[in-house]
């Protein structure tokens, strides 16, 4: 083995293809001692979460945080808010870096434990997972690997610091090493090699050895032996890697990309002195990031290949999930990324995640989906082993064997290409090397899948004896089954064909029966049908028919007994036969000349119908020529149409076309018109437009001007307003005076005349009334004085009575007995009239009465009317003293009331005249002239005075005579009622 510090030449070699199956795999059983407790239990995968600090657009953005980590407790806290609550998940992880962590710290914590046991000979797997942009590739790589004075850039990432700290290790350990490395990619679920030369880039395969195992086809590994080497070996494939822009990230890294250092370290020598040589790996994985593409802005290409990265990662999840559930199927199979990192997850790798985070609100789902598959990555538990340690010497067997093969296929390929000298082209042997190397992995993995197929086949055929027995056993019932077949078909042959003949024989003598029946029934019909035939042939045809049924019947007998007694009756049969034979024939000859006639008739029959069918003919040839004339006159007509039609089409045709051409012609001139128009409109408008503006400029001079002359005559006409305001308003106030005092004055004088005129009409009614009482006090001594006489009267009656009943009782006392009945008499008789003379007294006496209660009435009414009447002139008073207070009214009322209130009293008085004029009219006309003459005095006197209406209003047709004086009134009624005339009497 050549040691680093040896060879600091940089070479591509080609490893034995066992060796390069172990590239993915650790297929090789372990050797126990290099096992510990920890590996045999399974450990688990590490995971460690990286938050970035917010970016410049998220500041820009000035989007919130939702994410803080508490690196001393390992935990990382997502805040959700869901409406009004605060929601925070928390996710406790192997180990947290917050936004301000260094890229020394995420090295020295998470990946340099590793590198030891890398190179213990184990297998290790570091890789960062997380969205895009929040900072795998810044893990991985880094930025600025460059280190001054020995010190690396701040920012350097995993790779530079791990590639580094295996070196310093070896160096420190002056340890006989050698390195290789690969760097593969994986765009769009293709793998291409990073470190293929620019003419060798092609698509390579991902193989499984047959044991689960995978391994990249094709992959080269270049020996490395400085860190500077590597470092130009990742500056190569950095290169090469898909990245593009998107929203989300300036550079991201549109493929998967896995960088492997193999380290082989040749241990010291055992007591037997054999070497040993340990083999780690490293494998570094920078994943692409799962994306929005709604967010990254991805089109296109960059949409494809975001919706691959989703995929895979997708799939990388769901294989995450499965393993933490322990699920039994696990879906590494579905993409190229999982089968890659088959042993990384579940294997026998060691594996630390890192899942990386943005802080940013804006991320919040892809954060948590982030952080929810690194939690239950936690869970998966791999089972690591060191990498079986190799004899040094089974290394060099190995490699000799390796070399020897290679030797036979140069030989080979020397022989077919005319082989090349000492000084050959190297670099067409170094393509056959490869040739031969991929040509021997491609064998293995035949041989693999010849074992395989091998195990196949011989199922196959274990299968196929089973299915073959039970063909033969089904052969030999299908063979049995056919015998029996056979045989059933024999019989029924038989029986076929004896049935057929019987059936034949049978057929025939039916035939000829049915022939003979069916010629007798042809010539029955024929005969019935002619029945004008002559009666000879008739009788013939019905002699030969009846001898044609008894020949029948016997043929019929015959061939019955010949078929019973076929064979002891030949010659017997024979002789009928000859007999029925002549007969036949006999009987045939008449039926042959039978024929000939019908023959001939038919042939006239035949004649008759050539004649009426030639008629037919000539008729139908007729209605034929007359309807084919008349198509054809149709067909012209139609043609004639159609010709017509067409040049009228034509004619229209081009008469549109003229009519268009005619069009787009006017349309051309409407057009030049419509331009001409259009030019002039715009010159017209543009001059317009400008006199306008000219216009509207000085318009707006004018208006300026406009308005201060407003404003002027404004403040000019304010001025005088409240001039005139002032004036009007001291002049409204000395004419309201004025009104006022006159109105005062003028009320007062209405009220004194008003007050006075009440005065009389109340002096008027009180004297009416003392006059009416003074009647009354009249009329009581009246009836006073008729009492009085009345009771002098009875007195004297009483007198007389008594005297005589003087008489009486002395003639009484002279004829006591004789003149009993008679004093009876004249008692009952006194006793009547007693009573009538109490009885009219008591009448004269209600009547007395009524009138006294009438009289009252009359007084009482007439007292309220006055009363009534006062309060209205009142209430006419009391109205014009308010409306004397209210500005705009007074002077109006003022002039016109008193000339109304005087006019009111006179229509009323002549209103109130009128009615009495009807009134009386009503009552009598005998007295009409003098109430005429009443009424026109009582007009006369109300104009002048009130008091007439005053007292005579409420009850004018109570009384009839309403109006005029007292006197007049009396008269009036003594001339109406005798009665009052005796009353007023
Ligand atoms: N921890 C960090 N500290 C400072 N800057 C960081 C950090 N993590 C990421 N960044 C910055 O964020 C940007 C995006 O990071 P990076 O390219 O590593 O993201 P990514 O996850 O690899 O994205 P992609 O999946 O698209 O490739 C870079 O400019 C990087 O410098």
């Amino acid at each position: 083995m050549e040691s680093s510090k040896t060879n600091n030449q940089r070479r591509r070699s080609w490893t034995p293809s066992s060796m390069r199956r172990t590239l993915w795999s650790s297929s090789e059983s372990p050797t126990k001692d290099f096992r510990s407790n920890d590996d045999l239990k399974g450990v688990n995968v590490q995971v460690v979460a990286r938050c970035r600090p917010v970016s410049e657009g998220e500041i820009r953005a000035k989007t919130s945080t939702i994410i803080s980590c508490d690196e001393t407790k390992h935990q990382v806290i997502a805040t959700q808010n869901t409406g009004s609550k605060q929601n925070d998940k928390v996710f406790a992880f192997d180990k947290v870096f917050g936004p301000n962590s260094k890229q020394i710290d995420v090295y020295d914590d998470v990946v340099a434990p590793a590198i030891a046991e890398v190179l213990e000979g184990y297998s290790w797997t570091v890789f960062a997972y997380g969205q895009t942009g929040t900072g795998k590739t810044y893990t991985m790589e880094g930025e600025g690997r460059k280190h001054k004075a020995g010190e690396f850039h701040e920012n350097a990432g995993v790779i530079p610091r791990a590639v580094q700290h295996i070196f310093d290790v070896l160096e420190r350990d002056s340890a006989d090493y050698s390195m290789k490395v690969t760097f593969l990619e994986l765009y769009n679920e293709e793998i291409t090699d990073l470190l293929a030369p620019d003419n060798a880039k092609k698509s390579l395969l991902l193989m499984e050895d047959g044991k689960g195992a995978v391994f990249v086809r094709g992959l080269e590994e270049e020996i490395v032996c400085s860190v500077d080497e590597i470092w130009a070996i990742l500056d190569k494939g950095s290169s090469r890697k898909h990245t593009a822009e998107t929203l989300v990230n300036k550079q991201s890294n549109r493929s998967h990309s896995i960088l492997t250092i193999t380290v082989q370290i040749k241990e010291p020598s055992t007591t037997d002195g054999s070497e040993m040589i340990r083999c780690g790996r490293l494998n570094l994985v920078d994943l692409a990031g799962s994306e929005n593409i709604l967010r990254s802005g991805a089109r296109e290409v960059r949409a494809r290949e975001a919706g691959e990265i989703n995929k895979s990662l997708l799939t990388l999840g769901r294989v995450i999930k499965a393993l933490a559930d322990n699920s039994t199927h696990v879906p590494y199979r579905d993409s190229k990324l999982t089968r890659l990192l088959r042993d990384s997850l579940g294997g026998k790798t060691k594996t630390c995640i890192i899942a990386t985070i943005s802080p940013s609100i804006l991320s919040q789902e892809e954060t948590l989906s982030t952080l929810d598959y690194a939690f239950r990555a936690k869970c998966i538990k791999n089972r690591p082993e060191v990498n079986q340690k190799l004899l040094k010497s089974t290394l060099i067997k190995d490699l000799y064997t390796q070399i020897d093969s290679l030797k036979q296929e140069l030989r080979v390929s020397k022989q077919m290409n005319g082989g090349y000298g000492d000084h050959g082209d190297r670099h067409s042997a170094d393509a056959l090397r490869k040739q031969l190397m991929e040509l021997q992995e491609l064998y293995i993995y035949q041989q693999q899948l010849r074992v395989d197929l091998e195990d196949k086949l011989l199922s196959t055929e274990r299968e196929l004896t089973t299915a073959r027995q039970s063909l033969f056993n089904t052969e030999d019932q299908c063979q049995q089954a056919k015998d029996m077949c056979r045989d059933k078909e024999t019989v029924i042959f038989n029986l076929i064909s004896s049935g057929k003949e019987l059936t034949k024989k049978a057929l025939d003598l039916r035939s000829d029966l049915e022939g003979a029946a069916l010629d007798a029934s042809t010539l029955f019909a024929k005969i019935e049908h002619k029945n004008n035939l002559e009666e000879t042939n008739r009788q013939r045809v019905e002699d030969f028919y009846s001898q044609l049924v008894q020949q029948l019947q016997e043929l019929d007998e015959g061939v019955s007994a010949s078929a019973t007694i076929q064979e002891q009756n030949l010659k017997a049969f024979q002789d009928d036969t000859q007999l029925f034979l002549t007969s036949k024939a006999k009987a045939i000859d008449e039926l042959f000349k039978q024929i000939e006639h019908l023959k001939e008739l038919h042939a006239s029959g035949v004649n008759n119908l050539d004649g009426s069918a030639e008629e037919l003919y000539q008729k139908s040839q007729l209605a034929l020529s007359r309807l084919s004339s008349e198509l054809s006159a149709h067909s012209s007509c139609i043609m004639d149409l159609v010709t017509k039609m067409s040049s009228d089409a034509g004619a229209i045709n081009n008469g549109l076309k003229s009519n268009m051409n005619n069009l787009g012609l006017r349309l051309d001139a409407f057009m030049k018109q419509q331009e001409e128009t259009h030019a002039r409109t715009y010159h017209t408008s543009k001059s317009i437009s400008s006199s306008l503006v000219h216009f509207f400029k000085t318009l707006k001079i004018y208006i300026s001007k406009l308005t201060l002359v407003e404003e002027d005559s404004q403040n000019m006409a304010k001025y005088k307003l409240h001039a005139f305001t002032t004036k009007f308003e001291e002049i409204s106030v000395a004419e309201e005076k004025l009104l006022l005092e006159e109105m005062a004055k003028l009320l007062a004088n209405s009220n004194s005349r008003k007050k006075k005129m009440i005065q009389a009409a109340v002096d008027d009614v009180l004297e009416s009334a003392s006059n009416r009482g003074e009647k009354l006090n009249l009329e009581i001594s009246d009836m006073q004085s008729l009492t009085v006489d009345a009771e002098g009267k009875w007195n004297s009656f009483i007198e007389t009575t008594k005297s005589n009943y003087v008489e009486d009782s002395v003639a009484l006392e002279a004829g006591k007995c004789a003149l009993e009945d008679g004093l009876q008499c004249c008692m009952i008789d006194l006793a009547e009239d007693s009573q009538q003379q109490s009885l009219s007294e008591e009448s004269l006496l209600d009547e007395m009465k009524k009138t006294f209660d009438s009289e009252d009435a009359i007084i009482k009414n007439e007292t309220a009317a006055i009363e009534k009447i006062h309060a209205r002139y009142s209430s006419i008073a009391a109205s014009l003293l308010e409306e004397t207070e209210d500005g705009t009214k007074k002077l109006m009322l003022s002039a016109e009331n008193p000339l109304r209130l005087d006019q009111e009293a006179s229509e009323k008085a002549g209103l109130l005249s009128a009615r009495c004029l009807v009134s009386t009219k009503q009552t009598s006309s005998i007295h009409s002239k003098q109430v005429a003459d009443v009424s026109r005095r009582a007009r006369k006197s109300l104009v002048d005075d009130y008091l007439v209406d005053s007292w005579a209003c409420p009850s004018p047709r109570k009384r009839n005579v309403v109006v005029g004086s007292r006197e007049e009134i009396e008269s009036l009624m003594r001339l109406q009622s005798p009665k009052a005339d005796n009353a007023v009497n």
